[in-house]
């Protein structure tokens, strides 16, 4: 198209200063929002663009400014890229050249990526997404195969001029200008090679009401552009960057990731946030990502976008080094040379993958910016608070170094395992040693009903129900205000509170129902599932963004079958303190120990706790002072549930159905109401419960 227009005629450039100076743009930050864009493409709009293109490139101004296609802020970008040089059938650059050049940076297409997948695409004409912030463009491609990403500087928000001699008009430049949502249409691009690219782009702004970034849809139109077919997917496009430009000003991008710092290796990494300090490097030590704290950690790296080496900073018989090459997971304590903040850290190694590029994402602790660390050997207070939690395996331990790592951070904890293994001692241990002057508040998701769930989140104001507090009452978000909300079985969770939800954490101010007053909140998040949270977001069932907010830690703990070692640890442990108000110690013999050993403990140690207090109950009431295989329930003695396949984990439904957790409560209730002549308060004191709870049970398990 262009390139034969623009034969060797000298233009008067002047000339087009005075015309730019003399056009009249709307201020479309004053206008309704969809007034400029909503014009379908019509053959006639269409033809009368490409002919006022031309007669730009033939220098005709006159023709341009009266020519009733393309509009006004078009035309005005269109000159300006024209008198900077840039020729529509220019090449500006070569998107496989900049795949190639970027392919390692992308912490942050975890982020979007579940965006991307959610959608959909035009008869598999591939959707391209491009993010434009302040470290540069992030671009997407949703192509068969997968999702490819490459990072591009173009410094869109510090040199409009550059941006705009290398790409002319682009709707997320007429974006920018305008902070509207903005949509381009075929020929309106300036360059050639856009010619059939439909493009809409919707700005995302930061707490303060700044332009923070631009998001971009964008396809290649292989249809006739003015049918029909064509305003659907326009008017579609538009609609989902809006869409996700909402999704991501209010859940993805939390406050503190929009001030990390310009420069090639400070890519964003933003599910982490920025306390403490996280660096991403590659298997050679290269820093390819790096967060604020880890800037102030290492305040010696180069700022002048020179990437530099973690090795600087290690000792010469360094522990890390081998393990991010081999993509280890893992915990270590390193020496950190990193004056002032030279000591011994705790290091979390994540391995991760970018692009196609292995990485690992390194997490320090325990490192206060005063340089002081945990002296070699020593525990940290925070490991201090995880004393309640018994056992010594490879695999719990690993959990627990977790645990006191992230403990140390203000982020959002999920922790994940099967039911009974103890997440919410996990909880509460982290809490406990967060130093919190707040309470603990514990919801479970899945016992409310669904009707009461959000007065229990967000409680009520005064006269909202009838029945209610006249007063009015505190949600349980509320009531954790400076403390931690642990929000139990998340996974249960109704679909349509995963939102609310979801801006609760964002904003942190919570609204009662039917109140008008939002109450300002802070509090540490940490949840907890034994369900599979990526199955749920499959199925639709777990919104994605709600769930990288919730899993910036995440923790896995084991189940007891997968940790036999610590069967014998968390027996003495039960037995002294069950045993707590007899004076008459116990022991248990080898033979049940074996028994209790070999078992694979569905219900993980919640059973085996149930179990330990039922074999010492029955022991007791027989005058016996050994634990003896007679002593242990049929139900471990008998049941030996089918193996698991590897990596198979038993749901709740499957522990369930193997009679565990219930089955095993059940028969031990029963036995001891028969033991005991249904003395109820005698069955409930030495069960440790309260009578109604007793009471409950009975009646639940028809046992009356
Ligand atoms: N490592 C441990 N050391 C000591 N006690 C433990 C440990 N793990 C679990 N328990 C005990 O097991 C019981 C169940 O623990 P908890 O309620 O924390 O499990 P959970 O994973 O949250 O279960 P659910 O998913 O069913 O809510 C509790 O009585 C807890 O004290």
């Amino acid at each position: 198209m262009g390139g034969k227009f623009m034969q060797s005629k000298s233009f008067n450039l002047k000339k087009f200063d005075d015309v730019l100076n003399q056009m009249i743009v709307p201020n479309l930050q004053q206008a309704p929002l969809w007034d400029v864009d909503n014009r379908p493409m019509t053959k006639d709009r269409w033809e009368t663009t490409v002919r006022c293109k031309k007669s730009l490139l033939d220098g005709d101004l006159d023709a341009v400014m009266t020519s009733e296609y393309p509009r006004a802020e078009i035309k005005k970008v269109w000159i300006e890229s024209y008198k900077l040089g840039l020729r529509p059938s220019d090449k500006t650059h070569d998107p496989e050249e900049d795949m190639l050049r970027n392919e390692n940076l992308m912490p942050f297409a975890q982020i979007v990526f579940p965006t991307i997948h959610d959608l959909g695409d035009f008869n598999k004409i591939p959707i391209f997404m491009n993010i434009h912030d302040r470290q540069g463009t992030f671009f997407f491609q949703k192509t068969e195969s997968g999702i490819e990403s490459y990072f591009v500087q173009e410094f869109l928000f510090s040199n409009e001029p550059r941006e705009i001699r290398k790409s002319g008009l682009t709707s997320h430049l007429l974006c920018k200008r305008s902070m509207c949502p903005a949509v381009l249409l075929g020929p309106e691009h300036y360059l050639e090679s856009d010619l059939n690219i439909n493009s809409a782009s919707a700005p995302i702004f930061d707490v303060s009401g700044n332009l923070d970034a631009i998001i971009t849809l964008a396809y290649r139109e292989t249809g006739i552009p003015w049918e029909k077919d064509t305003a659907e997917k326009v008017s579609t496009i538009l609609t989902q960057v809006l869409l996700l430009a909402h999704r991501i000003q209010t859940s993805i991008r939390p406050p503190a990731e929009r001030d990390i710092p310009v420069g090639r290796e400070e890519i964003p990494c933003p599910d982490l946030i920025n306390d403490p300090p996280i660096i991403v490097v590659d298997p050679a030590g290269t820093i390819i990502g790096i967060n604020p704290a880890g800037r102030r950690f290492f305040p010696t790296l180069p700022t002048d976008g020179q990437a530099g080496n973690i090795r600087r900073y290690l000792p010469a018989n360094s522990k890390l080094l081998p393990l991010i090459q081999t993509q280890a997971q893992t915990i270590i304590t390193e020496v950190i040379c990193s004056p002032p903040a030279t000591g011994l850290y705790s290091v979390q190694i994540r391995p991760f993958e970018a692009a196609g590029r292995s990485c690992s994402i390194l997490l320090f602790s325990n490192a206060k910016e005063s340089g002081q660390a945990t002296a070699p050997g020593k525990c940290s207070p925070a490991a201090d608070c995880f004393n309640s939690l018994i056992g010594e395996s490879h695999a719990f331990r690993n959990a627990i170094d977790q645990a006191v790592c992230f403990a140390n951070s203000n982020g959002n904890i999920l922790l994940t395992g099967e039911s009974g293994t103890g997440k919410e001692l996990f909880a509460k241990a982290i809490h406990n040693c967060q130093d919190k002057k707040g309470p603990f508040v514990a919801i479970n998701c899945a016992a409310i009903p669904r009707e009461l769930i959000s007065s229990e989140l967000f409680g009520y104001a005064s006269g909202s129900f009838t029945g209610g507090d006249r007063k009015g009452r505190k949600g349980k978000i509320e009531m954790a205000d400076g403390g931690t909300l642990f929000l139990d079985e998340i996974g249960d969770m109704p679909y349509e509170l995963q939102a609310v939800l979801l801006r609760v954490l964002q904003d942190k101010q919570v609204t009662r129902i039917g109140d008008h007053v939002s109450h300002q909140i802070e509090f540490n998040l940490i949840t907890a599932t034994n369900r599979n949270l990526k199955d749920l977001m499959e199925s639709g069932q777990f919104r994605p963004d709600l769930f990288y907010r919730i899993s910036m830690f995440p923790i896995n703990i084991p189940p007891l079958r997968d940790r036999k070692g610590d069967i014998k640890l968390l027996v003495s442990y039960f037995m002294n303190s069950c045993g707590q108000n007899n004076p008459e110690s116990l022991s248990i013999s080898n033979e049940a120990l074996q028994i209790l050993e070999e078992y694979d403990w569905p219900g993980n140690v919640r059973q085996l706790e149930n179990v330990i207090l039922y074999m010492m109950t029955i022991a007791k009431s027989r005058n016996c002072k050994v634990l003896l295989p007679e002593h242990i329930p049929n139900i471990v003695i008998q049941s030996s549930p089918p193996s698991l396949a590897p990596g198979e984990a038993p749901d709740t439904e499957k522990a369930d159905a193997y009679g565990t957790i219930h089955h095993v409560e059940k028969v031990m209730l029963e036995k001891m109401l028969k033991e005991f002549n249904h003395d109820i308060p005698l069955v409930a004191e030495i069960l440790g419960v309260s009578k109604s709870t007793v009471y409950r049970k009975i009646k639940r398990y028809n046992l009356a």
